[in-house]
């Protein structure tokens, strides 16, 4: 039988060696050692989202809210739960899941983490019941606050980024769809749209899922045309919606309140109406005349120095833009565009990326 030891303070720490355990205290000293492990657990996956909250969001917020919870964490951590630890002989540290050695993007850095939290947290809920009668309810209302933050914070990055975003490229069914969309990924891309009117959903199932996997690879935004199914699918980031695609309310109620909803414009009263409606950004087009969408007369850079003057939110003049005149639109007022055939048939999109930002990155946008 193991020999059982007791922590006693008054020996500094020093394991006294006492009588093996009664039945009883066996059970209480695995209790013991299964809270101490939870508890450093659930404090080592806070410090890692808190530090992206500090270093890679500078948020003064979340990072309080993360501090906040590992010290009420550490408030629990008792001398009594660290006595019982038994490294040495704790078969599950030596137990590593392929997944933990190979992190894709932060956003799969936090949702890991995020997971292991929770799961630590409600570890410590059900066994902490049989330690002490407020430490049930105290791990339970600390896990409904990592759900909070964890909604909060994902809602908070995507909002950031789609602020920072300044070319979107929205794609068109394209033999070399992947490559060309990661060709553009290289060159600084940060937010891409996923559309194909014509294709069945499986294909485009598959090729939403690949994008959507590429797209956070690269830590860029990653938005579904016109269906919110097919968004909530392959967890898309947002849907976009045009005039005659459903209420942003409605796609809102389905998606929740932390993706994006975007919205096609055409004229003063339908920016008002998105802008009211709740939408996250706006298409602001037909600039020009396109094949692309074919039939649809151009709003012209008339109402792209109208949008500048007026949206309050982000918006992306959209409809012929190329290299040659992206400096035209530039000028009426864009700080973003979006653009499907310069890039879907650009033979280097990598270099084109580049080159539509350098101009873009001329201006400054309002910063969210
Ligand atoms: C960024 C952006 N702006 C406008 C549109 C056009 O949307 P919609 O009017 O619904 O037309 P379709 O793209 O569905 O043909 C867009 N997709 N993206
Ligand atoms: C999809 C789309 N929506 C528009 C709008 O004005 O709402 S213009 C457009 C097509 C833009 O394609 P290209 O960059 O090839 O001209
Ligand atoms: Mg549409």
């Amino acid at each position: 039988m193991k020999e059982a030891g007791c922590y006693d303070e008054s020996t500094n720490g020093v394991v006294v060696m006492v009588e093996p355990y009664s039945p009883k205290e066996q059970i209480q000293q695995v209790v013991y050692r299964i809270l101490d492990a939870n508890l450093d657990r659930a404090r080592e996956g806070l410090r890692i989202i808190e530090e992206w909250c500090r270093f890679g969001l500078n948020s003064g917020q979340f990072t309080e809210e993360c501090k906040r919870l590992r010290q009420e964490v550490a408030m629990w951590h008792t001398s009594e739960l660290r006595a019982a630890r038994d490294t040495p002989g704790d078969t599950g540290t030596e137990l590593t899941h392929p997944q933990e050695e190979h992190r894709s993007s932060v956003k799969s850095l936090l949702q890991a983490n995020f997971c292991r939290v929770q799961e630590a947290l409600r570890v410590l809920e059900e066994y902490g019941k049989l330690y002490h009668p407020n430490m049930g309810s105290a791990f339970k209302q600390m896990r409904y606050r990592v759900y909070t933050l964890e909604s909060n914070l994902m809602g908070y990055q995507r909002h950031q980024l789609l602020w920072r975003s300044r070319l979107y490229l929205v794609t068109s069914p394209s033999e070399t769809l992947i490559t060309t969309v990661e060709s553009a990924l290289k060159g600084g891309l940060t937010l891409v749209q996923y559309r194909d009117k014509t294709a069945d959903d499986t294909l485009r199932l598959e090729q939403a899922t690949k994008l959507r996997q590429l797209c956070h690879s690269y830590g860029a935004l990653f938005i579904i045309n016109d269906r919110v199914d097919l968004a909530l699918a392959v967890d898309a980031d947002g849907v976009h919606l045009g005039q005659q695609d459903m209420p942003i309310a409605t796609a809102r109620q389905l998606l929740g309140p932390q993706r994006l909803v975007g919205r096609s414009t055409t004229n003063s009263a339908e920016m008002q109406a998105a802008i009211a409606e709740g939408a996250d950004y706006i298409g602001v087009g037909p600039v020009y005349e396109t094949p692309t969408k074919a039939g649809k007369p151009a709003a012209g850079l008339a109402y792209v120095s109208y949008a500048d003057q007026n949206s309050s939110i982000p918006w992306f003049a959209i409809g012929g833009i190329d290299a040659n005149n992206i400096n035209d639109v530039i000028d009426a007022g864009a700080k973003r565009v979006a653009i499907v055939r310069s890039l879907i048939q650009a033979e280097q999109p990598t270099l084109v990326t580049q080159y539509l930002l350098s101009q873009l990155n001329r201006v400054q946008p309002e910063s969210y």
